[in-house]
């Protein structure tokens, strides 16, 4: 290490955002950050910190996520620290108020990569380093989360598109909404891990389903800035749902009755959340109605316009 160290006394609060990504026909590329956020507060403690009760969970979650430096929060805030050569990663601890329900398509595992780069972030610059660039940020957490779909929104919030200009370089971009899309997610209690979901995908697919999904994609960009009419057909995917489906059943019945109604329901990221974009401030009743009888969840927590926040950061002690 390079002698810099987070100072004595540091603390910071940090949220960030549930999202939902693939969107239909832009898998591994559009996401969207939801009005649900997982709260952070993390602190470096002054005493040597028993390596089990480094983060205190309460919220989804609290029963079976590990407390320990396994915790994903933990890992990623430790392992960014190092990589800067700041000293004092192993003595953070977490309480952790947990609102996104994991493993559901709900995008848990980048709101947690990018709570543990925010709170790095945060500490690193009480140590005296610059503040990350927005690219830097987003490189650190598609390098923890894999993929950039889930990661862009988390981080920068309402609909982003992203993509590689190179082959180890995510980028994204943000697009302007129009004002009217609601967003409503129908949430069963299965969980459904996202290795499983990428596992039943096929490593090729034919050219015509390809080009299929890059004329609706292009659509999707079109129908949710400008013209949200077209959001059913703009959702329509031949690269992903399909394969899923025996994973997760009852999901993707209920995109077939909801797009069967007229409303663009497609699978949250890996599944088994479904989401269902449209207008009126009813839509989540409509939804609802469709779907009566059926015990899943019925949110709408609307498309949120802000990424990750840092709270709260108290000055520091010399
Ligand atoms: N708040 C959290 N604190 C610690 N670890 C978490 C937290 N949220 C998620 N994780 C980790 O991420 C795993 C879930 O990630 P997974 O990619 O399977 O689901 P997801 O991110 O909710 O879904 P998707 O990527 O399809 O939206 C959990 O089992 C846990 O290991
Ligand atoms: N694009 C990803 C999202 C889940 O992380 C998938 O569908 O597997």
């Amino acid at each position: 290490m390079s002698g810099i160290r987070i100072p004595a006394g540091f603390s910071v609060e940090v949220t960030a955002p549930a999202t939902s990504a693939n969107l239909g026909a832009g898998y591994d590329s559009f996401g969207l950050a939801l009005g649900v956020a997982d709260t952070v507060r993390a602190r470096l403690s002054d005493t040597e910190v028993p390596h089990d009760s480094r983060a205190v969970i309460t919220g989804e979650g609290a029963d079976f996520l590990p407390r320990t430096g396994d915790h994903l929060i933990l890992r990623v805030a430790e392992q960014i620290l190092a990589a800067r050569e700041v000293a004092g990663g192993e003595r953070l601890v977490l309480e952790c108020e947990n609102a996104i329900p994991q493993s559901r398509g709900m995008g848990s595992s980048a709101a947690a990569v990018v709570a543990g780069l925010s709170i790095a972030d945060a500490a690193s610059v009480a140590a005296g380093l610059p503040e990350p660039t927005a690219a830097e940020k987003l490189a650190w957490a598609t390098h923890f989360e894999g993929h950039p779909d889930n990661a862009a929104p988390a981080l920068f919030g309402g609909v982003t598109v992203s993509w590689y200009p190179e082959s180890d370089r995510a980028s994204s971009i943000s697009l302007p909404v129009h004002p009217e899309v609601r967003a409503v997610v129908v949430v069963p209690d299965e969980r459904l891990g996202t290795d499983v979901a990428r596992e039943l995908l096929p490593r090729t697919v034919p050219h015509a389903d390809a080009a299929a999904n890059s004329a609706v994609a292009g659509l999707f960009v079109h129908a949710i800035c400008h013209d949200p009419s077209l959001l059913l057909e703009g959702t329509v995917d031949r690269l992903h749902q399909e394969f899923r489906r025996p994973a997760m059943l009852a999901s993707l019945e209920r995109v077939d009755a909801l797009r069967a109604a007229g409303l663009a329901a497609v699978v949250s990221g890996a599944g088994p959340t479904v989401l269902v974009l449209g207008t009126g401030e009813d839509l989540a009743d409509r939804v609802s109605a469709v779907l009566a009888g059926d015990d899943a969840r019925v949110l709408q927590p609307q498309i949120a316009e802000n990424g990750a926040t840092t709270l709260s950061l108290r000055p520091m002690s010399a």
